[in-house]
């Protein structure tokens, strides 16, 4: 559904990502991790256009995406959970989700339509708050409506930037459950994350990374047993 073919990335003369090739099946969940400054982050907003490949394909349920702007790629399917949640903290819960909410569009079957009230369904938090503003909610329920805005999208696959970050444990155990719970929708994520256990624990497949490539691949298991990996390059 997503393959990443040597794709090289650049802020100004600093080469970032160098040479990074990996591929997402349809309904799989992948999680990246790295750590800090490895370039997961960088990754996302390459597939998700705000920072363009200068070289290498980025294919995506069909389609070369390497040159799309972003917005093109969101008509594409393709949806972003932002790192920072970035919620709109002078609109109501409602109005985030309101905002960009759209009807079903691509033609995948079995996939979940959402709607606002789905998304109500399975953040029930978000509806007993619907009027509050965004700058009233905590970390949790911001990352909640964050997941909500990129669900109404109707996507068939979900970007997900370290969506534990700043959060207590007890919510990341949340956040969790959430993220298995899309998963039995159907639909197929990339998790960046800097937290082991969240990505094992919803990842079918891991992929680590370390200065700008993808150093290691293969299931949470076998990066759990693997010490040389999780010592090398994620300092556990
Ligand atoms: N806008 C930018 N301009 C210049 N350099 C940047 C910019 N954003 C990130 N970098 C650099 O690119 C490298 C990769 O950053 P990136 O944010 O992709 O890493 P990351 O693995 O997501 O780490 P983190 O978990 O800290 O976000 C880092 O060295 C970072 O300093």
């Amino acid at each position: 559904m997503l393959s990443l073919k040597d794709v090289h990335t650049y802020y100004g003369h600093s080469h970032i990502l160098q040479g990074v090739d990996f591929s997402v099946e349809e309904g799989e969940c992948v999680a990246l991790l790295g750590r800090n400054g490895a370039g997961k982050t960088t990754t996302i907003h390459t597939i998700a256009g705000l920072t363009p490949a200068k070289k290498g394909n980025i294919h995506f349920n069909g389609k070369e995406i390497g040159a799309f702007p972003p917005h093109h790629i969101s008509k594409e399917h393709l949806a972003l959970v932002p790192q920072g949640k970035r919620v709109f903290k002078s609109l109501t819960i409602k109005e985030n989700l309101l905002m960009p909410s759209r009807p079903t569009k691509h033609k995948k079957e079995g996939l979940k339509h959402w709607t606002i009230d789905e998304v109500y369904k399975l953040f029930p938090v978000l509806k007993k708050y619907e009027q509050n503003m965004g700058n009233e909610l905590s970390g949790g329920q911001q990352q909640m409506l964050a997941i909500g805005r990129a669900l109404v999208t109707n996507p068939i696959f979900v970007l997900m930037d370290e969506p534990s970050e700043g959060l207590a444990p007890v919510i990341i155990d949340q956040i969790t459950d959430i993220i298995n719970d899309l998963k039995k929708t159907g639909l197929s994520i990339l998790v960046v994350e800097q937290n082991l256990k969240l990505a094992c624990d919803v990842a079918d497949r891991v992929l680590v990374m370390n200065k700008g490539t993808i150093v290691w691949e293969g299931a949470p298991d076998a990066l759990l047993r693997n010490e040389e990996v999780l010592q090398k390059y994620l300092g556990v």
